[in-house]
């Protein structure tokens, strides 16, 4: 975990990796690990968020979010940062409009899972999302065709960029967007949450 707000350079090509981490995963580090490769990624910012908006459950604390995430991963190309609550947004295209004001000149790409795609229409502004950044999906068990035929992806169909040029993601003009299937990992955090292990308390 960096204190305050994380150090990038103009060029260098950073994905964003919002999540819950309620408690972050296996799953998690694997799709990281893919990202990072596939799209060509100088780092990985685990983006712990303060409170998913379409989720009505509020998460375990921040600060025993952040710990168990530092946990789970440690890889000098991966940070870990509470940035949107120093911010003070929740909603990702706020979000994303903050780091381009505070980073200029920094590559910015969305990362998510091929679930989040399925619902995307539903975020705050999210074609703003797709105009700011360009967006790589990463492949999840049992959500690879509902991604695939997700609204979202029907109606941005042609700035899809096929997998196998994905490694130029970073660079390309908005909107753009590409779906890579990796190998899988089938945790979740709710399965998790589900066995009683977590929150600590
Ligand atoms: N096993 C996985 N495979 C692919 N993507 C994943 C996986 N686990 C999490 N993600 C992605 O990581 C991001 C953060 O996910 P999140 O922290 O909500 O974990 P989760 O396991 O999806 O949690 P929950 O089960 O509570 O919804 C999301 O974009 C999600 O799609
Ligand atoms: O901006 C929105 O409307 C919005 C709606 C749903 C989810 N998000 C973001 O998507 C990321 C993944 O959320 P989650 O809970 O699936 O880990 C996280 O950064 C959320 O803040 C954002």
């Amino acid at each position: 975990m960096r204190q305050g707000f994380p150090i990038a350079r103009p060029g260098m090509r950073i994905g964003i990796l919002g999540g819950s981490f309620d408690p972050a995963h296996s799953g998690h580090a694997l799709i990281t690990r893919e990202a990072l490769r596939r799209f060509s990624l100088d780092q990985v910012w685990w983006m712990i968020s303060p409170g998913n908006p379409l989720k009505r459950a509020g998460p375990a604390p921040m600060a025993q979010r952040i710990a168990q995430a530092a946990q789970v991963i440690q890889d000098p190309r991966v940070v870990i940062t509470d940035i949107e609550a120093r911010i003070g947004t929740r909603f990702t295209a706020d979000t994303l409009a903050h780091l381009q004001a505070i980073y200029p000149g920094v590559r910015f790409v969305w990362l998510m899972g091929a679930d989040n795609l399925v619902q995307f229409d539903q975020w705050d502004h999210w074609r703003d999302i797709m105009d700011r950044v360009p967006v790589g999906i990463l492949a999840r068990p049992g959500w690879r065709m509902r991604g695939r035929t997700a609204r979202a992806a029907r109606i941005y169909a042609q700035f899809e960029l096929p997998a196998r040029a994905a490694h130029a993601l970073g660079d390309m003009q908005t909107p753009a967007w590409s779906f890579v299937n990796i190998p899988m990992s089938p945790l979740s955090s709710s399965a998790i949450r589900a066995q009683g292990i977590w929150p600590r308390r």
